[in-house]
């Protein structure tokens, strides 16, 4: 399933300064997001059903693709384009046996080795990272920021695309594609903006910014 990963909004209502989930993806569609994600961790199984459902239409409509964070069976019954998978979900490859071979699967990594595992494993792309600090999400002590080199190095190990993640903004959205990324996933840079449509747009300008940057990048196979 090929799907365009430019602009990759993550929701979280909790940061949204009061506006609901369904206010913030419209915005964001209206900006021109590529694809979303329903994440609201702190919800039950059935509000994260009932959001989901909500934004099923207003996406389809706008050709934008919805994905659930963590729960295949959320996805089903909503009739989601697919899912995002981490360390602790249901594995690739039987998310893929219930979803379908036409269901667009997403996998977290943050090494090189977990990223060509992923891709084995038939995920559809990479969300990488935290490639810079967050606030965004609960990480182990252990875990740090991996950085632009080390998202480079990731998207150089694969074939699939890769989406970084952690801390993106606007200002940053262009080095990470020209570091590698074929687009940016973000919460806060357009659920926490005041204006998340103009944040939306300028996300996306920045991504087109990048990939110019990295076309005209001599050291880049290929490139002028
Ligand atoms: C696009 C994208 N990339 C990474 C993540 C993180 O997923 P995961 O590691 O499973 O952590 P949670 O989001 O489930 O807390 C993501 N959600 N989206
Ligand atoms: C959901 C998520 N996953 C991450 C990872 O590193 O896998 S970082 C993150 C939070 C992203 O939020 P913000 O754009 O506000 O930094
Ligand atoms: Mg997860």
């Amino acid at each position: 399933m090929s799907v365009t990963l430019d602009t990759y909004l993550v929701t979280q209502e909790d940061l949204s300064a009061g506006r609901t989930t369904t206010e913030i993806v419209d915005a964001a569609i209206a900006g021109g997001i590529d694809i979303v994600q329903v994440r609201e961790k702190h919800r039950s199984a059935a509000d994260q059903l009932a959001i989901t459902r909500e934004l099923r239409e207003p996406t389809a409509d706008a050709g934008v693709a919805l994905v659930v964070n963590d729960r295949v069976d959320v996805a089903v019954a909503a009739e989601a384009d697919g899912v995002h998978l981490g360390d602790d979900d249901l594995p690739v490859a039987p998310a893929r046996d219930q979803l379908g071979e036409d269901a667009i699967i997403g996998r977290s990594v943050s090494t090189v080795a977990a990223a060509a595992t992923a891709e084995e494993n038939g995920a559809d792309y990479l969300g990488v990272g935290a490639v810079y600090a967050t606030s965004s999400k609960d990480v182990d002590a252990d875990e740090q920021a991996i950085g632009l080199d080390t998202l480079t190095e990731i998207a150089e190990a694969v074939d699939i695309p890769i989406v970084g993640i952690g801390g993106v903004t606007p200002g940053r959205a262009a080095d990470v594609v020209e570091a590698g990324a074929d687009g940016v996933a973000v919460i806060s840079a357009i659920t926490a903006a005041d204006d998340p449509e103009d944040a939306t747009r300028a996300l996306a300008e920045a991504v087109r910014s990048g990939k110019r940057r990295r076309a005209d990048d001599p050291a880049v196979e290929g490139s002028a």
